[in-house]
């Protein structure tokens, strides 16, 4: 990479995080994945490496690999993991006092979710098990050695595609237990759901509980899952957990009195907070621990003397790890997570806690993807700086939170303005309002390179998380209930005018993007107004009717975002649907989305892309081959992405600005 003073597109290759944080049991070590772009092959890839309380870093494995999965024994011996090292994934293992390392399967599916037992002895895991599929047709008359077309694709499952996946093979994903010394693994679970949900052993050995959908209608009642147990010696499973709405990540207390999990009653919105529950597994009583946090907790782990647990959620654009007893109120650890999606700034993180309370987590920064963090004696500490050689000689841009009134009703929204480098308060400089999707996320104060990348080329980026976002509590989130788009339009253009009130925008040069539930938004905005110079809509939504019968997860969105199915109630559907608003656009506006988005269609892109075509406003369409929903997954995607929308923006500003 051509050394600068600002961030260029292609420093996304150069860039590292940290994920998988699994810390020793005297929190003296910390275990993580350090993931790397691959230039040559355009992708992610991971090695395992350690690092001390001193910030003393070690390779523990290396090569040109994807690591992941990695889960450290419970004796903290042997760190087990998943790698393609040997060409498709499969469970290996390094001994840490040695460094001797096994590859220990010779799987058919990739393996996940490697989970020790409490004695070190066996490694639960989970797999897909393919079953065969057999066409209902074959075609008669083919000669022998004759080339015909690829035969044809017979699908009658609800889930055909998903998202990243690509389309489905017939099959079910099924538990599996491997010794700890290596040998051909059992299968444990055979029935037709997919056993896919974490995994907790009890203490003893003799039981496996697990999370996962086994309801009869699975299919389409999609959030329902239920934590069951796995009798090793029977083979028996039998629910711990019987409510409608999810009961995930299931946890024994260290002690092992305890099951710890996750979950809320499902009352068909669009949100509900998640809350931690406990069960006495002798009595079956269960309480909740969070009801009075209005927040969605997203991970637990128990502490070493099975008081409390540490949890994790997100709270106004962080993500805090506070300390939960069984009994009383919770204490506030460390809000400093996060850092691990470093395309756009959402809320992305994990942490790990050691028997004596050390928690190591994702550190995060508005200039640096995630490093390793500990929190120790009511400090945080930063142990790692994987980044400081690609950017620490770079001037990013400056993040800085803000808060306004919304016009629509008065409500306080939060927001962020990230600065051009060397930022003047007495220029006026072009604006881009970035919009996060979901649309029940939340951004934050995080490293994202496409808000680094468009303040790098001269332009003041402001995101904010207008109403239905995360990390406000439920009545926030609420507010877009069969609601969606509504006042976060307002939401939005008050947070433009709160920033042209600060005197440093030039209004004759805003510009609006977005992706997912931001492209909806932004197709939105230039369907309602006409103040943006040009705009580009990512991977939207243009149509809800539409989306609902394209999109993989369609038994959730109909269900949780509308009233009814969209033929019951086409009114609603469109009212609520950018194209809708097509009619009013004047906004130069280019569509982008990934070929491979099974989640937002590209057929949506074509509908708004046709549509102002006919209507006779300026567009384009980007089409990027093979990409996903998550388009930024290749490092030069991300790279297209971001060019792409500066290409455009700069077409339609009145002084281009001069490129360094
Ligand atoms: C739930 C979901 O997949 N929503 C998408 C429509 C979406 O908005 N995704 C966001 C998170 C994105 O930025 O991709």
């Amino acid at each position: 990479t051509e050394l600068s003073e600002t961030l260029q597109s292609q420093d996304v290759f150069d860039l590292e995080y940290a994920a998988d944080l699994n810390i020793t049991n005297d929190g003296s070590e910390v275990y993580f994945i350090r993931h790397y772009m691959d230039i040559h092959s355009d992708k992610k890839l991971g090695n395992i490496w350690k690092v001390t309380q001193n910030g003393e870093l070690t390779p523990v494995t290396t090569g040109k690999h994807q690591q992941y999965g990695m889960a450290l024994s419970p004796d903290n011996k042997r760190l087990a993991y998943i790698s393609s090292e040997s060409g498709n994934p499969q469970i290996h293992m390094q001994w840490l006092e040695t460094g001797a390392t096994g590859q220990m399967t010779n799987l058919t599916t990739a393996p996940s979710r490697l989970t020790w037992s409490a004695d070190g002895k066996y490694l639960a895991f989970q797999m897909f098990v393919p079953e065969k599929a057999t066409p209902p047709v074959s075609l008669p008359g083919k000669p022998e050695g004759a080339e015909w077309a690829e035969p044809a694709i017979y699908i009658d499952d609800v889930y055909y595609r998903f998202d990243g996946g690509g389309y489905t093979k017939p099959g079910y994903t099924q538990i599996f237990l491997l010794s700890a010394q290596g040998g051909t693994p059992r299968q444990l679970t055979f029935d037709e759901f997919n056993n896919n949900g974490a995994m907790s052993w009890s203490q003893d050995g003799k039981q496996l509980y697990f999370s996962a959908n086994r309801h009869q209608n699975f299919r389409l009642e999609p959030v329902n899952t239920d934590i069951y147990r796995y009798e090793l010696a029977s083979g028996e499973i039998s629910a711990v957990t019987d409510r409608n709405g999810p009961d995930n990540q299931p946890s024994v207390s260290p002690d092992g009195r305890y099951l710890a999990y996750l979950g809320y009653d499902d009352r068909g919105t669009n949100y509900e907070n998640t809350q931690v529950y406990v069960r006495d597994l002798s009595s079956g009583k269960t309480q909740s621990l969070t009801a009075d946090l209005d927040r969605s907790v997203d991970s637990l782990h128990w502490d070493g003397s099975s008081r409390g647990l540490y949890i994790q959620y997100d709270d106004q654009g962080k993500t805090r790890v506070a300390y939960q007893p069984l009994k009383g109120k919770a204490k506030q650890l460390t809000d400093k997570l996060g850092g691990q999606s470093y395309g756009r700034p959402y809320t992305s993180s994990e942490f790990d806690v050691a028997s004596d309370g050390t928690v190591t987590f994702t550190y995060s920064a508005p200039d640096r993807p995630a490093d390793v963090g500990l929190h120790t004696g009511g400090k945080d500490i930063q142990l790692t700086h994987l980044n400081d050689d690609a950017l620490g000689h770079k001037t990013l841009a400056k993040v800085e939170e803000f808060w306004f009134k919304s016009s629509a009703d008065g409500r306080d929204i939060q927001g962020w303005i990230a600065y051009p480098p060397g930022f003047d308060k007495d220029k006026k400089y072009p604006m881009v309002l970035e919009i996060h999707g979901g649309p029940v996320t939340a951004y934050g104060p995080h490293f994202a390179a496409e808000i680094q990348l468009y303040a790098a080329a001269g332009y003041v980026v402001v995101y904010i998380n207008p109403r239905g976002s995360s990390s406000y509590g439920e009545e926030f989130a609420q507010t877009i209930h069969l609601n969606y788009p509504s006042q976060d339009y307002d939401d939005l253009m008050s947070a433009v005018d709160t920033v042209i009130d600060k005197g440093f925008i030039d209004e004759r040069e805003l510009f609006v993007t977005g992706g997912s539930g931001g492209g909806v938004l932004s197709a939105w905005i230039v369907g309602h107004t006409d103040r943006f110079k040009a705009a580009v809509v990512a991977k939207p939504v243009i149509n809800w009717y539409s989306f609902v019968l394209t999109s993989d997860f369609y038994p959730y969105f109909y269900k949780y975002w509308f009233a009814a199915k969209p033929w019951e109630d086409l009114e609603g559907y469109m009212q609520r649907s950018p194209i809708s608003y097509v009619g009013n656009v004047t906004t130069p506006t280019m569509l982008l989305t990934g070929e491979a988005d099974y989640r937002t269609p590209i057929s949506e892109s074509e509908q708004y892309y046709q549509a102002l075509k006919l209507q006779g406003v300026e567009t384009a369409m980007v089409r990027i081959p093979d990409a996903p929903h998550g388009i930024y997954k290749r490092p030069s995607n991300l790279m297209s992405k971001v060019e792409y929308i500066l290409w455009w923006f700069e077409q339609y500003r009145d002084e281009r600005p001069v490129k360094n």
